[in-house]
């Protein structure tokens, strides 16, 4: 998949805030920086078809040279993850994660099961998320992000709260699943260190060509 950004422009009340052209390759990350209220976050709103009112969007948005930029968010599949991403507290990790799947397939159970597993979270389907480390539910919450087969991966900072060694640990996986299903990835961060493990392109939002 690829995911290109053409000539994208935001503007919120008649300031513009975002500006981009460009194309983000499968496996692919391409890091967003920039101050505080300098639009990072209402960019991925944008690719994600959830921009607040206020802003005007012009230029479009394509997912494998299809136009997406008017769809609504749910016929996108772009994943998201966020720093603060809370898994439901009164069902188990199965249930969490039965929620990225459409409803009515049979293999439901299996490929929950399967997931858990390659994330080395082998048999945690009844496990209540409060008995959860913090690195294990940062894991459900990729594993249900991706169970969703996401066309392209956005990521808000979902580094930030985690420890040094977690930190690193959940990045790696998360950098080394998007290659390993040709997802292109936009990641907002404050973080030099999630930049340089990115080890793509770096750009502010107001990206003047
Ligand atoms: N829902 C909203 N309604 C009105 N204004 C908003 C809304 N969301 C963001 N803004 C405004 O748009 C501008 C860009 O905000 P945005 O959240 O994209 O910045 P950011 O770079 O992600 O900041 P941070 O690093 O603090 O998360 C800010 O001026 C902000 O106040």
């Amino acid at each position: 998949m690829t995911l290109q950004l053409d000539r994208l422009a935001i503007a919120h009340h008649g300031r513009p805030l975002v500006a981009l052209d460009t194309t983000i390759a499968p496996g692919e990350v391409l890091t967003v920086m920039g101050p505080s209220g300098s639009g990072k976050s209402t960019l991925l709103a944008a690719i994600l078809g959830t921009l607040p009112r206020g802003f005007t969007l012009s230029g479009r948005i394509l997912l494998n040279g299809r136009d997406v930029t008017t769809l609504p968010v749910q016929d996108r599949h772009i994943g998201i993850l966020f720093q603060d991403d809370v898994l439901f507290p009164h069902l188990s990790v199965g249930a969490n994660l039965a929620f990225a799947l459409p409803p009515g397939r049979r293999d439901r159970a299996a490929r929950i099961a399967a997931a858990l597993a390659e994330a080395g979270l082998d048999g945690f389907q009844s496990r209540d998320p409060a008995t959860l480390s913090g690195g294990q539910r940062s894991r459900v919450a990729l594993l249900r992000t991706l169970l969703a087969e996401p066309r392209a991966l956005l990521l808000d900072e979902p580094f930030s709260r985690l420890d040094l060694d977690l930190r690193q640990q959940i990045r790696d996986l998360t950098f080394a699943t998007a290659r390993a299903r040709g997802l292109p990835v936009v990641l907002v961060t404050h973080d030099p260190e999630d930049a340089r493990a990115a080890a793509g392109r770096i750009v502010a939002p107001l990206h003047e060509a």
